[in-house]
């Protein structure tokens, strides 16, 4: 296997370093990584480059099985990689949904066989996404897929009887509900966030207090049953505010937002672009300004994609009709990079923290979100700050366009990305050949 040699590359909160990456995990650092370098070594000048621990996306939507018009696991997973992700978690509403042993393991399987970054299933709740039954957890948990995270996403498990059964249930195998936070009633036919901007353009609006109330109701049912919960995509300042509580009060809560909500307002609704369509949908501007903030003092924990690709014709209509999500795997460091780093909210460490350990540590992600250190698993990426790229939906490496970033220019670009030692990305390009073989 190719040893590869990074010099002068700087991890998070350190000098820079050279690293020497052999055997799939890091061997040396220092002046040791050029001395143990053998003939065989291939020799990367990161000179300027910031090294990551690969990231890790608690939240992607790959939609394989059945809708690989949008996407595959193998052209999501390399979108990944070129975002520099190292492990993702692939949402459960897929046709069929992932409620089996079976499924999850067809998903795990065709991520190792992809190999762009590790694929790790979540397990729907309920089965079919139906919020009446609940599904094989336990089978999913012991399958080879090892599933931790069970989530309905798409849809809320609104029935409170079944969520605290899933939220006792899954403590048995170290398992966490990732709730899509959303009261259906409060929310029927909602188009775009319910506020000034909904009733000027006449569109149903969707009130914050829908994604409040269940979150509410959660981190207090996490609490009873002596759980842990995780929300999916936090976008209001109230629910800032409640995760905020429910962590003061000792609740095991942990919580996401996705790079849209940290940059993104409903102002941009006025275009009736569905591009900007999205559930949960963009908020204004202090919720923006809320969620930074909450993010920078840890009461939101990670940074999750939510990347939800849809093929041209569920965007490319009226507003009513169009699908709700956006992609964001190949965008996702650099507008944190925007709106977080840029501003001087987090650094470096921080971005690791929230794009990368953390989120392995809540998805029980194995050899992920490790410190860049001598014996750790060679997971790893980077990044060159100082770069600025035009976002440009035809070029990006998902099969689908919908990205709400287009045209703009972002700090930061992935250089490489490091599966094990492997080079996924090298030179901002996909290695072909990362597994011996491509699709
Ligand atoms: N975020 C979205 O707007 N859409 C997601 C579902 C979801 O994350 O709720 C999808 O699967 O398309
Ligand atoms: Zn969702
Ligand atoms: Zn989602």
């Amino acid at each position: 296997m190719t040893s590869h040699l990074i010099r002068g590359a700087a991890p998070v909160g350190a000098e820079p370093t050279d690293l020497l990456l052999a055997d799939g995990v890091i061997t040396a650092t220092g002046p040791d990584a050029a001395a143990q370098a053998g003939s065989e070594t291939r020799v990367l000048d990161a000179d300027g480059l910031v090294a990551l621990p690969g990231l890790v996306d608690l939240h992607t939507h790959l939609r394989e099985p059945g809708r690989e018009d949008a996407e595959t696991v193998w052209s999501g997973t390399r979108a990944a990689a070129l975002g520099g992700f190292t492990a993702v978690h692939a949402m459960a509403n897929t046709q069929p949904v992932a409620d089996t042993a079976g499924v999850v393991e067809q998903v795990w399987r065709l991520g190792r066989e992809a190999g762009w970054t590790d694929v790790l299933p979540v397990g729907a709740v309920t089965v079919g996404l139906a919020g009446e039954q609940l599904a094989e957890l336990g089978a999913m948990a012991a399958s080879q897929a090892r599933v931790r995270v069970f989530s309905d996403d798409g849809l809320c498990v609104w029935d409170p009887v079944l969520m605290r059964r899933a939220l006792e249930y899954v403590k048995a195998f170290d398992g966490v509900i990732a709730q899509h936070a959303q009261e259906p009633r409060l929310t029927a036919g909602a188009q775009m966030n319910e506020g000034v901007v909904s009733s000027e353009l006449g569109l149903t609006g969707w009130p914050a207090v829908a994604e409040e109330a269940i979150i509410a109701r959660d981190v207090l049912l996490a609490e009873h049953v002596g759980s842990r919960v995780h929300i999916c995509h936090l976008s209001t300042a109230g629910s800032v505010e409640i995760v905020r509580w429910a962590k003061a009060r000792g609740i095991d809560v942990t919580a996401e937002v996705t790079p849209h909500h940290l940059l993104l307002t409903d102002d941009l609704a006025r275009s009736y672009d569905p591009v900007y369509k999205v559930n949960p949908p963009l908020r204004t501007q202090e919720d923006v300004l809320a969620l930074r903030a909450a993010l920078a003092d840890g009461t939101i924990d990670i940074v999750a994609t939510d990347h939800a690709p849809h093929p041209v014709e569920a965007k490319d209509c009226e507003w009513a009709d169009a699908a709700f999500g956006m992609t964001g795997l190949e965008t996702a460091l650099p507008v944190v990079i925007e709106t977080m780093v840029e501003p001087g909210l987090l650094d470096w460490a921080g971005v690791a923290r929230v794009l990368s350990t953390t989120p392995a540590r809540i998805g029980r992600a194995e050899g992920h979100g490790r410190p860049i250190a001598v014996g750790e698993p060679a997971n790893l990426t980077l990044v060159d700050p100082a770069a600025r790229v035009v976002v440009d939906g035809a070029h990006q490496a998902t099969t689908s366009r919908n990205t709400p970033f287009q045209g703009r220019t972002l700090p930061g670009r992935v250089v490489a990305t490091f599966l094990r030692g492997r080079a996924t990305v090298l030179d901002a390009q996909p290695v072909a050949d990362h597994t011996g073989g491509t699709r």
